[in-house]
């Protein structure tokens, strides 16, 4: 029986929104209406973490929901759960990958073998549309936050171009970090992004925040990773951005850039870097910032503790352990 969120009619459509952008609702069941209510099958998840971001009255109740009727032939995960149900429920090989550009990543633990590792990647190859095959061989890590990667099948090259919100970006998948999850949460701030804005994006990598924002007045890409610099000088005139973004390769610690629009995507370490954020952003300005947490609230009192702002957005990005997340939180700072 699927958790479901029993709310009113009323807020139907607005809910159903807000969990498919937070990536919560369950679409192996229909969603049902009794009544006044609804009933919305979701997916694990804190109920501190629902009431924030849903804020209006809810219940949370197992509920007989019908599934959804799909016919379609069989997919790579349909096939690797049949074959490899064990090995799956023992969380030693992952039903989700990730596609940058012509790319498959899986996610296989060491624990298996190597002849069964290069045997699911062949499937992938096959199932998958793509051109070669990798499997995550460690996890991000060290300051240019890059895993290493195993080959498994089709082409051996870590070089792809990547399409995401109406851009391209040239990727090296063994270079640089690079989330094609994220790609949702870059078309969040693209909405958000006027001619009047100075963009510093302080972890910037490839770019895709920084293209993403390709409607701001100008834009200060600043990594610290020579590869990442080197490609996101690329995706600038693939995308024809030369008069606007201005690439720096740096510490973003020794970089002395002002804007009103300040991006911290480095969740695991973003906490050490909100001084320097205070730093860059002017007042009246807005900080989008990223960090790992089961909830909002220690990176609420982070920036409540350093200065005067209010919560503009809050959202959960992506999960990033059981019941601890990647958190987007948009801070307007009234005064440092
Ligand atoms: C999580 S990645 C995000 C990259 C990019 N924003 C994206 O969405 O693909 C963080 C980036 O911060 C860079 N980085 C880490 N420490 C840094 C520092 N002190 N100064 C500048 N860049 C840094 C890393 O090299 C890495 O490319």
């Amino acid at each position: 029986m699927p958790l479901c969120l029993k709310i009113n009619k009323k807020h139907g459509e607005q809910t159903r929104r807000i969990l498919i952008e937070n990536n919560l609702l369950n679409k192996d069941y229909k969603i049902t209406s009794e009544g006044d209510y609804l009933y919305l099958p979701i997916k694990d998840v804190d109920e501190e973490i629902l009431k924030s971001i849903l804020n209006i009255e809810f219940e949370l109740v197992d509920k007989e929901l019908k599934k959804k009727e799909i016919i379609k032939k069989p997919s790579f995960r349909e096939i690797i759960s049949k074959k490899y149900r064990k090995e799956i429920d023992e969380g030693l090989i992952s039903l989700s990958y990730d596609v940058v550009g012509d790319l498959v990543i899986l996610q296989i633990s060491d624990e298996i073998d190597e002849k069964t590792r290069k045997e699911i990647g062949e499937l992938a190859y096959k199932l998958i549309p793509c051109k070669g095959v990798f499997r995550r061989k460690s996890e991000v890590k060290g300051e240019f936050r890059v895993r290493e990667l195993e080959h498994l099948a089709g082409e051996n090259r870590t070089l792809t171009i990547h399409k995401e919100n109406g851009y391209r970006l040239y990727v090296d998948i063994a270079k640089v970090y690079f989330s094609p999850r994220l790609s949702g949460e870059r078309a969040r701030i693209m909405k958000k992004v006027t001619l009047d804005d100075v963009v510093v994006d302080m972890f910037a990598g490839v770019g895709p925040f920084s293209i993403a924002c390709r409607n701001a007045k100008k834009i200060y890409a600043i990594d610290i990773n020579p590869h990442a610099i080197e490609l996101l000088k690329k995706n600038i005139k693939l995308n024809k951005l030369e008069h606007k973004i201005v690439p720096i390769l740096s510490d973003v610690r020794e970089v002395d850039v002002k804007g009103n629009r300040v991006i911290m995507n480095l969740p695991k370490y973003a906490h050490e870097f909100v001084d320097k954020a205070l730093d860059i952003v002017e007042e009246g300005g807005v900080i989008h910032y990223y960090t790992i947490g089961k909830d909002f609230d220690d990176a609420i009192k982070l920036f409540e503790k350093k200065c005067d702002c209010e919560v503009l957005e809050k959202r959960i990005v992506k999960s990033y352990a059981p019941r601890e997340y990647i958190l987007a939180l948009d801070f307007k700072i009234n005064k440092k």
